[in-house]
């Protein structure tokens, strides 16, 4: 797979920068007569979308997309889906500071690694921008699926720490922090105040459930259902850790506690969060997914410049205080995408 490529046969192929005129991507290999419009597409980018929210940047990007391709009269033809959402307010300024200084956390010392040079405006390709395309992808995805009776939700489980202790994922579409907890949310609202006046920044976990996806996706050694979504979700910016169903915690358990016991009318658990030897069980998948806290903070930190001088760094322009909860569509995108190509893989095989 390609560094700007996602998905081996139903594939989504992403571009651009966050300061340059636009991003977009291409989605190949959905099939013809799925119904698929920029308004159902539209949806899912204004979960996403930057500056509306306590957690947000300032920067205001209204994600409008326009489809180019690969959809007529409402529906899928079969050939290559093609989309732009154009880059409105990137007010590129004096980038200066961050052209020959490293920010501590972000991708700029590994990007002139790399390439010897990079797109120092904002987060350039390295910019949480970029997923506003995945979540396009995710949508086309979640149109496939849907026609197949399978459900992604996904929400909010702890935000600097603070965990949601009310879970009820079927109502988990509140549009602050997509939780179902108000406690919580009043909890993660005033943290967040508290860390933004400190110039400092915070991470969380997000959960993610697909339901209704039969048995048997997922291939047997490599591409294990499992290893692919853990590929797909760590793909994603700041995402640092990824768990399937009781994840690290099954280290700390008994076979006899961790173990799904089966019985005529199903698993009495599901530990294993749907997958077992890496093909889905027909249970619900669970994934979770750890994301780090948003590295450019208006605290001083130490760093270097590009040629090694030690130096200090006051990051200024428009930053996310947490990536949640716009990364909670993101991460949903991202299952839907795998889910999608696993599909069509086991669709191919035709046992
Ligand atoms: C939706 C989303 C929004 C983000 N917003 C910011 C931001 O405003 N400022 C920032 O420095 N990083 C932000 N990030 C995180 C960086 O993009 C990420 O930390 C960086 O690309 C380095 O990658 P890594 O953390 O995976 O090593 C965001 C990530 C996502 C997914
Ligand atoms: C613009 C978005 O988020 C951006 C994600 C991001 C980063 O470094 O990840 C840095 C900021 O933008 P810039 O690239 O201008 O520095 C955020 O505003 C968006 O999500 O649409």
């Amino acid at each position: 797979m390609s560094g700007s490529s996602f998905g081996q046969m139903f594939r989504l192929t992403t571009f651009g920068e966050s300061h340059g005129p636009a991003i977009g991507g291409v989605i190949d290999g959905c099939p013809p007569g799925i119904l698929l419009s920029e308004e159902t597409i539209q949806q899912e980018l204004d979960r996403r979308k930057p500056g509306a929210g306590i957690a947000s940047t300032a920067r205001k990007e209204s994600d409008r997309i326009s489809l180019l391709s690969g959809v007529f009269e409402g529906v899928t033809t079969g050939t290559a889906i093609g989309f732009s959402i154009a880059n409105e307010d990137q007010r590129s300024r004096d980038y200066s500071q961050v052209k020959d200084v490293y920010r501590p956390g972000h991708a700029d010392l590994t990007y002139d690694a790399k390439y010897g040079q990079r797109d120092y405006r904002g987060g350039g390709r390295a910019s949480g921008r970029e997923t506003a395309c995945r979540v396009a992808g995710g949508a086309v995805a979640h149109a496939f699926l849907a026609a197949r009776g399978v459900r992604v939700r996904a929400y909010t489980l702890e935000l600097g720490g603070i965990p949601a202790s009310r879970l009820d994922p079927e109502g988990a579409q509140d549009r602050a922090f997509f939780s179902p907890d108000p406690q919580a949310v009043a909890a993660w609202t005033e943290r967040i105040k508290e860390v933004k006046g400190q110039g400092d920044s915070l991470g969380g976990v997000v959960e993610i459930q697909a339901l209704g996806v039969p048995a048997g996706l997922g291939e047997p050694v490599f591409d294990k259902l499992d290893a692919r979504l853990a590929y797909a979700c760590m793909s994603v910016g700041a995402v640092k850790a990824v768990e399937i169903g009781a994840g690290v915690q099954s280290a700390r358990m008994t076979g006899s506690h961790n173990n799904d016991p089966i019985t005529p009318s199903g698993f009495a658990s599901n530990n294993a969060g749907g997958i077992l030897g890496g093909i889905s069980s027909g249970q619900p998948i669970i994934v979770r997914c750890a994301v780090k806290p948003i590295p450019s903070i208006s605290q001083e930190q130490r760093t270097v410049t590009r040629d090694g001088q030690a130096t200090t760094i006051t990051i200024g322009g428009r930053h996310d205080i947490s990536a949640i909860p716009r990364i909670v569509p993101v991460l949903k995108a991202m299952v839907l995408l795998t889910l999608a190509d696993m599909w069509m893989l086991q669709a191919a095989r035709r046992y």
